[in-house]
């Protein structure tokens, strides 16, 4: 439980985000895949990260790490027993894995916790079934059953769902299968897995929304892999800068991948003013420091192109924030996936700023905010949910009286460190 007392001082801060928690489960992933010896820094703290460690190592990988040093030393698939795999809170986890157990020929049983277990995985098994997986849901959900002798073919493979972890499940079993694999989504998402498979030397066709790799090319580890900062962990405090009255928030080494940053682009339309300085890159992922400039006063409500959603899919609860603050309506629609996340976001985010007094309404794939109203402060829970939590702790540092989070201990899933941060640049916000 953590409470928090709003409008209080804001103080400047300089924030450094941890290592991208999407890139940090790729990284593991492909290293240990690699047989090679990978030497990773800035590797994210994120609970979810540790996960993938802890499963590869169930299933013989040798990993080391040290705070943010990682280091993959080699993989040695496990004989003949039946592994078993608790990807706990991690989508990204129990959705990349099933690709390599079965390239590996490696039998195993992946469950997760509560969250996890009601999380679709058909739209995971149907596809990677139709490329030759031999693999088994439980009613389209976890536990999965991970069998042996899987003949992958490479083939056309038209997603139904712009989802970067179903397409990078089949950018991994292209590593194992005959032929090419093409995939070819309907909205563009994240593309770390084909710029990480480059710097792995592999050949990777893009054009347009198809991804074509093909299969059995070998990998060639880079020895060492820097993993730019989390632009999702940063987002949170650039949402702070827009909406103090103060120039208060730098953030510096963030990735600034342009299939990540739609949260940018969005915050821009609404009025915000973000300056970008020192662009460069790194293992073929953009980075670069951000300036945040307080744009409270010009902020107003917009539609959100429906075609960046897939860009800001995470975000999408702090735009729900910040279109609290913002004058007239904010509607996002095409969103249906926030309702199979960690938690239902849609519910759990519009539940959370309505008892904070915002005007604010669930539509089937989407939310409606009208901006303006005062919030005050509220008892809440926010559906176990590391997204929410970090949201409505913004919203709670600008709203009038006292706001307590029962479950903030879940913020760890993606960002341990975020109520220190917060802390130093709101002290007198937090009691103890
Ligand atoms: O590939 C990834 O690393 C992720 C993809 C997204 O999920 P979907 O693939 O379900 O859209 C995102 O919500 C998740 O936080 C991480
Ligand atoms: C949805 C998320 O992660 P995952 O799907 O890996 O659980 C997230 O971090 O917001």
């Amino acid at each position: 439980m953590i409470e928090i007392t709003g409008k209080k001082k804001l103080t400047p801060f300089i924030y450094r985000p941890q290592g991208d928690k999407s890139i940090s489960h790729r990284i593991a992933i492909l290293g240990a895949i690699s047989g090679q010896t990978v030497n990773i820094s800035n590797f994210s703290g994120a609970k979810d990260c540790l996960t993938t460690l802890n499963s590869l190592r169930t299933i013989g990988a040798s990993i080391e790490n040290v705070g943010s040093d990682v280091s993959i030393k080699s993989w040695n698939p496990k004989g003949e027993e039946v592994h078993h795999i608790d990807c706990e809170n991690s989508g990204t986890t129990a959705r990349l894995l099933p690709s390599i157990l079965g390239g590996l020929n490696v039998e195993a049983e992946l469950t997760g916790d509560h969250s996890l277990r009601k999380r679709p995985m058909g739209r995971l098994i149907e596809p990677l079934k139709f490329v030759g997986a031999r693999i088994n849901d439980t009613n389209g959900k976890m536990p999965l059953k991970i069998q042996r002798d899987w003949k992958l073919t490479g083939k056309r493979v038209t997603l139904k769902i712009a989802s970067a972890q179903l397409k990078s499940a089949l950018l991994l079993a292209a590593l194992f299968c005959e032929g090419s694999m093409e995939v070819i989504e309907p909205k563009e998402t994240r593309d770390h897995t084909e710029r990480m498979l480059v710097d792995f030397g592999v050949r990777v066709d893009k054009y347009h929304n198809k991804v074509t790799v093909k299969g059995k090319q070998q990998l060639r580890a880079p020895k060492t892999y820097y993993v730019t900062g989390d632009f999702s962990s940063a987002a949170y405090f650039i949402a702070l800068g827009i909406l103090s009255d103060k120039k208060i928030i730098d953030v510096k080494d963030v990735g600034l991948n342009p299939t990540r940053t739609g949260f940018l682009r969005i915050t821009e339309l609404m009025g915000a003013k973000i300056s970008v300085h020192n662009k460069r890159e790194v293992h073929g992922e953009p980075m670069g420091d951000l300036e945040i400039f307080p744009a409270k006063n010009n902020l107003r409500g917009i539609d959100i192109p429906e075609e960046l959603v897939p860009n800001l899919i995470d975000e999408l609860p702090l735009i729900a924030v910040i279109a609290a603050f913002s004058k007239g309506k904010t509607k996002v629609t095409a969103a249906s996936e926030l309702r199979v996340k960690e938690s239902d976001r849609i519910t759990s985010i519009i539940t959370c700023l309505r008892k904070m007094g915002v005007d604010a309404l669930e539509l089937e794939d989407g939310f409606e905010i009208t901006g303006g109203n005062p919030l005050h402060g509220s008892e809440l829970f926010c559906s176990e949910d590391h997204r929410i939590i970090m949201s409505m702790t913004i919203a709670a540092l600008l709203a009038e009286g006292k706001t307590k989070i029962i479950d903030s201990n879940w913020v760890s899933v993606s960002n341990s460190q975020f109520f220190n941060d917060i802390k130093k640049i709101a002290p007198e916000s937090f009691s103890s």
